[in-house]
């Protein structure tokens, strides 16, 4: 069997066009959507990923707006950062990159946020909203890499009705919010989350029907475990050392030579990633969009 692609990089660059033309219907009215973003500290991945957020906001015209930390800020100083934030008319939504260093409490700092400004979707408030499955559509914002999923799944016409879906990793952006995306009615899937703790993880892959890496562990599923037909999203990063060449590369969960089992398969980079990224301009535009009044 060969693999058809799930192209992250084509279906973002779709919706970037889309929300430019939400945007300038929103400038109409002069509303400016901004999009905050706090980094702490020097970590060159992180500073990649918010680089990349502020490059997406200025294709799509929403306002950009930076508060770079030292790694070694406090509680306290972080928490000033986020209610200023929140007291920011022209930042619409904002997002505090993760992880953070290991002396900052990070469920404080994402309980502090703005539930109304949340552009990643990960605050209690908004979580718990999707627990309860609150239904009229755009009414809070849902976490952006299980939303780029199931928008990656829905553009190239992959439907999950009825389908199992075994998600590996239990990571609070993708792993623990992502099933109750799936479960949705309108999705329908059956899911299974397997993590660290789980036993005999291959026999879990030998029958799904869909399987959402984000466990980070490169290469760890192969094309051995897998049943013929699967449709494979690949969203765990990790940079490891390539042997030939000494620098390091992006490599993702799921083996290459996976492909050839599967009837889908998301690449890495280039599959979910863009997702992720083109789902919190969603959000940011959704919240102004609330915020006008058009929603
Ligand atoms: N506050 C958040 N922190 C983190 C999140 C998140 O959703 N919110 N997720 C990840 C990092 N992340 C977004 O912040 C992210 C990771 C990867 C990509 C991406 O587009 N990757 C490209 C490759 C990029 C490269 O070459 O380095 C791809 O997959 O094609 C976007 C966003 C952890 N932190």
């Amino acid at each position: 069997m060969s693999a058809r692609i799930l192209d992250g990089r084509a279906a973002s660059a779709a919706i970037k066009a889309e929300l430019a033309e939400r945007v300038a219907v929103l400038a109409e009215r002069g509303v400016v959507p901004g999009l905050g973003t706090v980094l702490v500290g020097d970590d060159p991945a992180s500073h990649s990923y918010v680089g990349g957020k502020h490059k997406d906001c200025a294709e799509v015209g929403i306002a950009s707006i930076r508060r770079n930390l030292p790694a070694d800020v406090s509680q306290a100083e972080l928490e000033r950062t986020i209610d200023e934030l929140n007291a920011d008319p022209a930042c619409t939504g904002y997002i505090v990159q993760l992880p953070l260093p290991g002396h900052i409490d990070t469920n404080a700092i994402l309980e502090r946020i703005d539930p109304d400004k949340d552009a990643d979707g990960l605050h209690p408030t908004n979580l718990g909203r999707l627990v309860l499955n609150v239904s009229e559509p755009m009414s809070s914002p849902l976490p952006c890499t299980p939303n780029g999923v199931v928008e990656l799944l829905r553009r190239n016409g992959v439907d999950l009705a009825g389908r199992h879906v075994l998600v590996v990793g239990r990571g609070v952006t993708v792993g623990r919010p992502i099933g109750l995306l799936l479960t949705r009615r309108e999705i329908n899937a059956t899911v299974t989350l397997a993590h660290t703790g789980t036993r005999n993880l291959d026999a879990l892959l030998a029958q799904a029907d869909v399987v959402v890496a984000a466990a980070g562990r490169p290469h760890m599923i192969g094309a051995e475990s897998l049943k013929e037909g699967v449709v494979l999203l690949d969203v765990g990063v990790s940079r490891v050392e390539d042997p030939e060449t000494g620098k390091k590369r992006l490599t993702g969960d799921i083996d290459p030579a996976a492909a050839q089992k599967a009837s889908w398969i998301s690449p890495n980079p280039g599959g979910v990633g863009p997702m992720t990224r083109a789902m919190l301009l969603l959000n940011v535009v959704e919240s102004a969009e609330r915020h006008a009044g058009l929603r």
